[in-house]
Parts: structure tokens; C-alpha cells; sequence
């Protein structure tokens, strides 16, 4: 099993290779997406016939849009649920936003019946989950656990935390993850088990201290 990271330290991760090391965070956001969108082709635990993203609108978001232009552009059909207030949205969720409006990828809202889908991607929120789920994000959570559809998690459950592996008010189910470059250290917790189902460990070019490094 690779090395579990905090999400202090993911972040730090995440702070070091873009602005220390120097590369994008759209590059790494790409990255991220087409690893995501790799691990559900080849994870036939998921039926991908109707696909619906859940996103909120930070990165974790950002990550969801990219798998849902991916899905688009190779003939899938895919709808987007925008969680949260577009007009907090991060740069790069905004970028990946007007990729998604480019392909005209159909948006559905909060009245969407979720068990017409197949799979729902889970990208409200990973690292940057920071108090108890409520409002919304809660409501999505429990109607898509409650679905028929099957669910793919990015980086973490949302409302699971990634540091003890505990619930943050409701977090979502999940049949499967793809993580960031290392597993959450709460991921590997016994009771996170039924959250994450089975995880990937995407590789996207974001590593620990390594020896060639000019610390
Ligand atoms: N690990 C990496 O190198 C990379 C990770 N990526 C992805 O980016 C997210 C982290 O993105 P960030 O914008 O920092 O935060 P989130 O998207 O997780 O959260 C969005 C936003 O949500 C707000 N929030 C926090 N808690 C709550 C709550 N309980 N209810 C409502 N809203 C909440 C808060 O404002 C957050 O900012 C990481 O998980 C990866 O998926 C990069 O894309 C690629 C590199
Ligand atoms: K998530």
C-alpha cells in the first residue's frame, strides 16, 4: 500500500508543486481528470450508459467537470449538477466550466431525479471540506446514496473526513474512489470503508520529499 497522507499535507502538496515547483494547477487538474475518468472505464463495477456530475464549485468540482468533458467528447452521455454559489466558484472550476459550455454538456438541477442515471461522480468537495455537510451539499448527498445509480468518489467522499475517516454530518457512499496521488490517511480507517468502497491511487505528478530535490 503507498504512503497515506494527511489532507494538511495534501494541501501542502498541492501549494509545493504549483508554486514552488512551478507546474500549473490546470495541468495537474487535467491530469487528475483524465486519471479519474480512466479508473471508471475500466471499473466495471460502474455502468456508464448515463452519468450524472456532482459538483461543487472548488477544485474537487474542477476535477468532476474535467471527467465529464472527457466523458462527452468520447461519447458517453453525461449531465452536470452544479452544487453551491457559481459566483464563489475557483478559477480553475471556471475554466473547466466554459470547456463544459463549450460542448454544450446538458446541466440538470436540484429537482433531478437521480435513479435516471446510471453512475453519479462525486466532485462536491475533497480536500477543502472543512466543517459539517448542511443545506444543499447535505440534500445531494443523501438523495444520490439513496439512488439506484452507482456512485464514483474524486479524492474523497464528500462529508467523509480525510484526516480521522468520520462522517461530517452525512458523506457519500461510495462504490469506488479515485485519490490524488496518495490515499487520505482517514480513507484507510476501518469505518471508512462503506464510504470509499474500492480506491484508485492516481499518480498525477504530485510527490513526498524526493532525493533529487533542491530543498
Ligand atoms: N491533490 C492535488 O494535488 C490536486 C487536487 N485537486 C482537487 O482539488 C480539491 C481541493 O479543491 P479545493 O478547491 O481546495 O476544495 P474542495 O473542492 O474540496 O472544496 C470546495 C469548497 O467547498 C467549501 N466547503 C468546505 N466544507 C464545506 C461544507 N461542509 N459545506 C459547504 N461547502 C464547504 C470550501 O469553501 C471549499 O473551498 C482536491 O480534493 C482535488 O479533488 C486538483 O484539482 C488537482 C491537484
Ligand atoms: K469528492
Amino acid at each position: 500500500m503507498t504512503q497515506a497522507i494527511t489532507v494538511e499535507e495534501s494541501r501542502e502538496l498541492d501549494d509545493k508543486t504549483i508554486n514552488k515547483i512551478g507546474i500549473p494547477s490546470l495541468v495537474l487538474m487535467e491530469r487528475a481528470g483524465l486519471k479519474i475518468y480512466e479508473n471508471m472505464l475500466e471499473n466495471h463495477d460502474l455502468y456508464l450508459s448515463n452519468i450524472l456530475i456532482l459538483a461543487g464549485t472548488g477544485n474537487n468540482g474542477g476535477d468532476g467537470l474535467v471527467v465529464a468533458r472527457l466523458l462527452a467528447t468520447h461519447g458517453y452521455k453525461v449531465s452536470i449538477l452544479i452544487v453551491g454559489n457559481p459566483d464563489h466558484a475557483s478559477e480553475d472550476h471556471q475554466a473547466q466550466a466554459r470547456i463544459c459550455n463549450y460542448y454544450q454538456i446538458p446541466k440538470v438541477f436540484m429537482d433531478a431525479d437521480f435513479n435516471k442515471f446510471t453512475t453519479l461522480v462525486d466532485a462536491l468537495f475533497g480536500s477543502g471540506l472543512s466543517r459539517n455537510v448542511g443545506g444543499d451539499f447535505a440534500t445531494v448527498i443523501d438523495k444520490a446514496n439513496a439512488s439506484t445509480a452507482k456512485i464514483h468518489a474524486i479524492d474523497i467522499p464528500s462529508g467523509l473526513n480525510g484526516d480521522t475517516g468520520e462522517v461530517m454530518g452525512t458523506a457519500i457512499k461510495a462504490t469506488s474512489t479515485s485519490t490524488v496521488a496518495y490515499p487520505k490517511v482517514g480513507m484507510l480507517k476501518d469505518q471508512a470503508k462503506p464510504y470509499t468502497g474500492k480506491f484508485y491511487v492516481d499518480d498525477i505528478g504530485i510527490y513526498r520529499g524526493t532525493t533529487f530535490e533542491n530543498e
